[in-house]
């Protein structure tokens, strides 16, 4: 099978070599070219701009940062758009909100292509694995397609109906893990400041009913203040804006995200970007005393 990727960050690097790694062939677009020679080395051919990649492959997969570079690559000069039409479809991978999705496969469709948005839960490493958890919504035919690519990237796939679905399950699911990185990070900074030793915290969270894998990884680099980037901190906030966003369009009341969004906020303004989401902690034992990390 032929796919063309567009978009290699950190997901969507890993995403690309992991489909040539499994026999595919593919060709692959990035806004800053020169990152597309490490995928060369594994087997890629580049294509010079998206729509140059949309004309060569029946099928693309779009794995972007935000709303804005997801409609960029669809709608500016030498876009998505230029070539999609009958029998080629386009695979937007990239956390957006449902607007933003909608717009896309509205376009698409009035070409005579089909669309499918397909976020994903499940991170850098899980990438790297092929364990991510799709979560696909659109067009049914072009999903059944995907499911060879969808099978070599995940370890389950989740066809959830009509367009917008799979962007807003993703948004519900950050929403979950962001709040739930400030409550880590608010448990660990009151250990420490009340004499508490924030290891022992974390081995005691490990073994209770509110053990899980997130903070059983990033716990203990948390600790040593390592923020190498899995999941951009401004991407964490992205999502929480959208979801609260979401929240605002359905009237549901989200006092804990929206306070989970300014800690967020603040790491962002403080120049945390970059780093991994995990660098919150970094504002919350800010706001505290003392810090043993
Ligand atoms: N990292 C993670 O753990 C996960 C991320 N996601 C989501 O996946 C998407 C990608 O994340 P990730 O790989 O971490 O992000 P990165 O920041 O590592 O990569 C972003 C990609 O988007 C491109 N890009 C940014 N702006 C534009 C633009 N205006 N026009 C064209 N291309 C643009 C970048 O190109 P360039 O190289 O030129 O800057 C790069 O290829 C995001 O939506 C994120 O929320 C989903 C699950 C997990
Ligand atoms: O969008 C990023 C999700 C990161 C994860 O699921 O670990």
């Amino acid at each position: 099978m032929e796919v063309g990727f567009l978009g290699l960050g950190i997901m969507g690097k890993a995403m690309a070599a992991n489909l040539l790694r499994h026999g595919f062939r593919v060709t692959v677009w990035n806004r800053t070219l020169s990152k597309c020679q490490e995928l060369v080395a594994l087997g890629a051919t580049v294509g010079e701009t998206p729509a140059a990649v949309v004309a060569k492959c029946s099928y693309t997969i779009a794995m972007l940062s935000d709303p804005i570079a997801a409609l960029s690559v669809v709608f500016d000069k030498n876009g998505v758009l230029e070539q999609i039409g009958n029998g080629k479809g386009y695979v937007d991978m990239s956390t957006v909100d449902a607007a933003t999705s909608s717009k896309i496969s509205e376009a698409v469709k009035q070409k005579g292509g089909a669309f499918l948005e397909a976020p994903v839960s499940g991170s850098k490493k899980p990438a790297e694995d092929g364990q991510l958890v799709i979560l696909a919504a659109g067009d049914k035919a072009l999903y059944d397609d995907m499911v060879p690519a969808f099978d070599v990237l995940g370890k389950k796939s989740f066809f959830l109906g009509e367009i917008g679905s799979g962007a807003k399950m993703k948004l519900v699911v950050n929403m979950i893990m962001g709040s739930m990185m400030n409550a880590l990070s608010e448990g660990l900074s009151l250990a420490d400041n009340s004499g508490l030793s924030p290891q022992t915290l974390l081995d005691v969270l490990d073994l209770g009913a509110v053990a899980n894998p997130m903070f059983k990884l990033k716990g203990p680099s948390m600790l040593k203040g390592s923020y190498n980037p899995a999941f951009p901190l401004k991407h964490q906030q992205k999502d929480m804006r959208l979801a609260l966003s979401l929240g605002d369009e359905n009237a549901v009341s989200m006092p804990v995200a929206a306070a989970s969004n300014e800690a967020f906020k603040k790491a962002k303004s403080l120049g945390l970007g970059d780093l991994d989401f995990s660098a919150v902690y970094e504002v919350l034992k800010g706001a505290g005393g003392s810090s043993q990390a």
